[in-house]
């Protein structure tokens, strides 16, 4: 402050506040508890209020910018984080009408729609095993751009901007790159995710088949070649994939710690819920429009998992993988 102007009249509000000399002669007018501000010259209201609305252009600007960023990513709230180990987490949806339109299956098609999030289902451990036959699987051949995928059940794995049949294109050489136990443990764990979605919505297991395509996924942060590799775009799987009812994926790495971005996001209206991958998770859902997601990209390292789809129409049903 400048010396002169603490003595200089300022109106009602610097009455009291001409400095500490001046308010103990008087008696003392400073608020209790005031202490030593009250010695200074108060700040004129006009101050203050150009201090109160830039404050609040702030505080408005941070929240716009926030909200546009939101909007952006679809982030809202977080339906499962990466930190945390979720025994189970459901949360019911009204179903779509995208079932209306396909034959129904009393007892299997959904009645009951919504999402689920278990850690409980599969150890991080099976989910390692899991991943290093991915990797295997993956590591001979891949795509131009950042994402690959490799089908066990019909053996199609991306390769440059295409895809091979793995069996075909490998033939007996397979036999050295994949195991029989490699195969009865995705046998094992189909089977236990199967009958967590049969129980989640209130059906019996042996209602469900398993449909195509079920694939492991491999993401990085590499450039789209061809169309393939735009994983990140909003759709519904009934819609994109036309068998499937249920829709599980099993995360074989870890968000934060293996790869940035790669969040899985439901597309509610207002309020987008945002998975955040981990491995061993398991996330499933009814695969109507009820359940619109998307993929968000994956920024940097690498992203794992896999898609197992179920239907109810026997028709579309496929088998498990066998190493022949
Ligand atoms: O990998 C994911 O999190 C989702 C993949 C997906 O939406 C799909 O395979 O249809
Ligand atoms: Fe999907």
């Amino acid at each position: 402050m400048v010396p002169q102007r603490r003595v200089a009249p300022r109106g009602p509000e610097s009455g009291g506040a001409a400095g500490a000399g001046a308010g103990a002669d008087r008696g003392d007018r400073r608020r209790p508890g005031s202490g030593r501000r009250s010695r200074a010259r108060p700040e004129p209201r006009w101050r203050r209020l150009t201090a109160a609305f830039l404050l609040c252009s702030v505080v408005l600007g941070g929240l716009l910018a926030w909200s546009c960023l939101s909007a952006e990513e679809g982030v809202a709230e977080v339906l499962a984080g990466r930190g945390e180990h979720l025994q189970d987490r459901f949360v019911e949806v009204p179903c779509s009408e995208d079932y209306d339109s396909h034959k129904r299956y009393e007892g299997c098609t959904p009645r009951k729609c919504g999402r689920g999030v278990t850690d409980a289902v599969i150890s991080r451990e099976e989910a390692e095993r899991i991943r290093r036959i991915a990797e295997r699987g993956l590591s001979l051949g891949g795509s131009d751009g950042g994402a690959s995928i490799l089908d066990l059940h019909s053996g199609a794995l991306s390769l440059g901007k295409h895809f091979v049949n793995l069996y075909r294109y490998f033939g007996d050489k397979i036999q050295d790159i994949f195991t029989e136990e490699d195969f009865a443990l995705y046998r094992d764990v189909r089977q236990r995710i199967q009958q967590r979605i049969a129980q989640a919505f209130g059906i019996s297991s042996s209602s469900l088949y398993l449909t195509k395509p079920t694939f492991f996924s491999r993401i990085n942060n590499t450039e789209a070649k061809t169309t393939h590799d735009e994983y990140w775009h909003p759709h519904v799987d009934k819609v994109t994939y036309g068998s499937f009812d249920y829709t599980s994926l099993l995360y074989l790495s870890d968000y934060a710690e293996d790869f940035g971005g790669g969040r899985f996001v439901f597309m509610d209206a207002g309020s987008n819920k945002t998975i955040e991958p981990r491995a061993g998770r398991v996330s499933f859902f009814t695969s109507g429009s009820e359940n619109l997601h998307r993929v968000e990209k994956v920024r940097w390292g690498t992203r794992y998992a896999i898609t197992i789809s179920f239907t109810c129409n026997p028709d579309h049903g496929i088998g498990d993988p066998v190493l022949t």
